[in-house]
């Protein structure tokens, strides 16, 4: 300890031996403020320096701890002057090699002395040999081989791992001193805080295991934290009242009657929880989860009816223009027989259109509104917005749901998405949302059949589709994505139209990609949509929510290249009318690791909620979660996929919390999200 106060958590980090202003400021710019910031940096690897290694032993690109006597040392005084260090034990011999080695430390290099040392391994001139090795004389009194396993931190530049070493090494007996907000609300036996860190930082008896109490307790504890960060963000949202949207329902049986098929039990359900939703004053933060095809647009009608009939108005969000565009077009054709005009913003509406949808929708005449972003742009005014819908989650940032809500005096929200995620962990990352789960798909959906080819089967592909084509099928031919080049998607994109227009002549083929003006790719759109073209080339674009029952082929180039969730909504565009369904993923071999693994998945499960539990593994939580739950990203000991059994507890451990001891909260937010940008609202 440096002079002065004594050290506790809360001390400045300068406060440690060995920190001063310069590296000081390098671990501020990692967050690192306080000694207790330095005790929750933990290590990302260990290193097992425990075990001597018998030279016999050695291997190239091992690392090891070997132990042995110096039979001579060299020192070449060449362009670059070094030392040759040779060392023996009872099985063998090898080499060090040390570019500096100075004043007093060159005294104890002496034949006969015994070395410990520890490094990497690599074939030298004489044999094996450790460039710079970590060392120590094992012949004095207080050496001592390492007792625990060797921690490796993250780090920045100008930090070495000694320097973590041995600041932590500090901090490490204040751990006791932390303050424990679970106290009395864990099981009596989970070790405590200081005992957590204490293991994650000294490795003691191994590489810690996930399943260790020690490793769980801290887990846990970050896992709540992520969720009280994510249902403080929702919380400060839902000071204001909403709307109650009640009414008899009279709108939707009406609705309901001029239908062509009635609502699963499953949509039966989760639109009755929303319109308990709908009726308190208390605004709806729900999400909607539903695979792909389960029918969460007829669930977003009923809602939308709901707050009509209480005479409020409803926008729904889409996240593309063709989606918007979609939408617009189902609910005209659902709400028009009951009277109820649908006005659509989108970025290419006609100055005079646009300025006389946003006069209505001021003024209380238009009640429906579809769009995109354009939205929740400046100049858009509701008379009485009381719900707002959003689709796809995954594609609207926090910022931009506060944005449109700030339309209405409250409005409700509903978000809808087609990523099944389990449900312990939708209430851990979306704990500022409640959760209904479409989990039926509409009755009379025949499974689509997958198969995996290589493009060398293409000629044969495109004959098949001529019978389908012949037999009134319609047809997606999709091309991913190229190297994350929207040039060379487009190219491969003309270069397929091009090809299947020749060998279909009979076949109206169109071609749909991000480069299209609006107006032309609702053209093209529509046509296929009317079943007036039979082929609908297309990039990426038609990824989520398209909905043409009578296609019946999805064709996937390159498939290799494409994520299982990607994969999973495309496939997804199919199989959604009675005749059966293909989707031929197509690959460019060699196929390998993962690309084929996913293609695997694809041909053995049709189930989202195993697609998605794969890709995750695949990917990892962090990726797979995408951008916007960055702070999970970035856990430090817990793993969403690994500890998804703690997960269960957390909103209930949440509860007793809160109840308990709010001011705990800010307190573990700080421990554990303190200086690190993720969620907007907590940083
Ligand atoms: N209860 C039902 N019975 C029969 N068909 C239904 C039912 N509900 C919805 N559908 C139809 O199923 C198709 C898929 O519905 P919808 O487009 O709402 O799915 P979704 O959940 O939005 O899927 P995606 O995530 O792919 O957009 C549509 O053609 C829709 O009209």
């Amino acid at each position: 300890m440096k002079a002065g106060a004594p050290l506790t958590p809360d001390s400045p980090i300068s406060a440690l031996r060995g920190v001063g202003p310069a590296l000081a400021e390098r671990l501020e710019r990692m967050g690192l403020r306080r000694v207790q910031d330095l005790l929750f940096h933990l290590p990302s690897r260990y290193q097992d320096r425990r075990h001597i290694h018998p030279m016999a032993s050695l291997q190239p690109g091992m690392e090891a701890a070997v132990e042995g006597e110096i039979l001579d040392v060299e020192h070449l005084r060449g362009r670059r002057e070094q030392w040759l260090v040779r060392l023996a034990d009872g099985s063998g011999q090898m080499q060090l090699r040390l570019f500096h080695l100075h004043g007093a430390m060159r005294g104890q290099w002496r034949r006969g002395r015994r070395l410990w040392c520890f490094g990497e391994l690599r074939t030298g001139f004489h044999g094996l040999e450790m460039v710079h090795p970590e060392w120590a004389m094992a012949d004095t009194a207080d050496f001592q081989a390492p007792q625990h396993l060797t921690p490796f931190y993250p780090s920045t530049e100008g930090i070495t791992q000694l320097h973590w070493r041995r600041w932590i090494a500090q901090a490490l007996p204040l751990a006791d001193q932390l303050p424990d907000y679970l106290q009395g609300l864990l099981p009596p036996l989970m070790p405590s805080m200081g005992d957590g860190l204490r293991f994650l930082h000294q490795g003691e008896g191994g590489t810690p295991a996930p399943a260790h109490p020690a490793r769980q307790r801290l887990a846990l504890e970050e896992l709540l934290a992520h969720h009280l960060a994510v249902r403080s963000a929702g919380a400060a949202e839902c000071g204001a009242a909403a709307p109650k949207l009640q009414g008899p329902g009279a709108l939707w049986r009406h609705f309901l009657q001029q239908l062509p098929f009635a609502p699963t039990r499953a949509q039966e359900r989760v639109i009755s929880e929303i319109r308990t939703d709908l009726g308190r004053s208390r605004p709806m933060r729900r999400l909607l989860q539903g695979d792909v095809g389960s029918g969460k647009t007829l669930v977003a009608a009923a809602a939308t009816l709901t707050a009509l009939e209480a005479g409020y108005q409803a926008a729904f969000m889409a996240p593309t223009e063709i989606l918007a565009e979609q939408l617009r077009d189902r609910f005209a054709l659902w709400f028009s027989p009951l009277g109820i005009g649908v006005g659509h913003l989108a970025g290419r509406n006609r100055s005079g259109e646009r300025r006389s949808i946003l006069r209505d929708l001021e003024e209380g005449r238009l009640a429906v509104v579809t769009g995109t972003q354009a939205l929740f742009q400046e100049g858009v005014a509701f008379a009485r917005l009381g719900l707002v819908i959003i689709d796809e989650q995954h594609r609207f940032g926090v910022e931009q749901r506060r944005q449109l809500q700030e339309k209405g005096s409250m409005p409700h929200l509903l978000v809808m998405t087609a990523t099944p995620i389990p449900r312990t962990l939708a209430m851990t990352i979306h704990a500022d949302l409640d959760l209904s789960v479409i989990d039926e798909l509409p009755p009379g959906r025949t499974p689509v059949e997958t198969v995996v080819m290589p493009d060398s089967r293409r000629a044969e592909l495109v004959e098949r589709m001529r019978d389908l084509v012949g037999a009134g099928r319609q047809i997606y031919w999709v091309c991913p994505l190229i190297e994350e080049s929207e040039i060379l998607q487009l190219r491969a994109a003309e270069e397929s139209f091009a090809e299947l227009s020749a060998a279909l002549p009979n076949a109206r083929v169109g071609l749909v990609h991000g480069r299209l003006k609006g107006a032309e790719k609702a053209a093209v759109m529509a046509a296929f949509q009317s079943g007036a073209m039979q082929v609908l080339v297309a990039t990426t674009v038609i990824e989520v929510g398209v909905d043409v029952p009578n296609a019946s082929l999805m064709v996937i180039e390159h498939a290799e290249r494409l994520g299982l969730a990607q994969l999973h909504q495309l496939r997804g565009r199919v199989g959604r009318g009675a005749a059966k369904s293909t989707c031929i993923l197509l690959y460019h071999p060699p196929l390998a690791g993962k690309a084929r693994e996913r293609l695997r998945v694809m041909r053995s499960s049709q189930d989202g909620f195993v697609i998605a539990r794969k890709d995750m593994e695949l990917r990892g939580p962090g990726e797979f979660l995408g951008t916007r739950q960055t702070g999970l990203a970035q856990m430090r000991v817990a793993d969403l996929l690994r500890d998804e059994a703690l997960l269960a507890g957390i909103p209930d451990l949440a509860e007793r919390l809160l109840a308990r001891d709010p001011a705990a909260v800010e307190g573990l937010l700080h421990r554990w999200l303190g200086g690190r940008l993720g969620y907007g609202q907590v940083a």
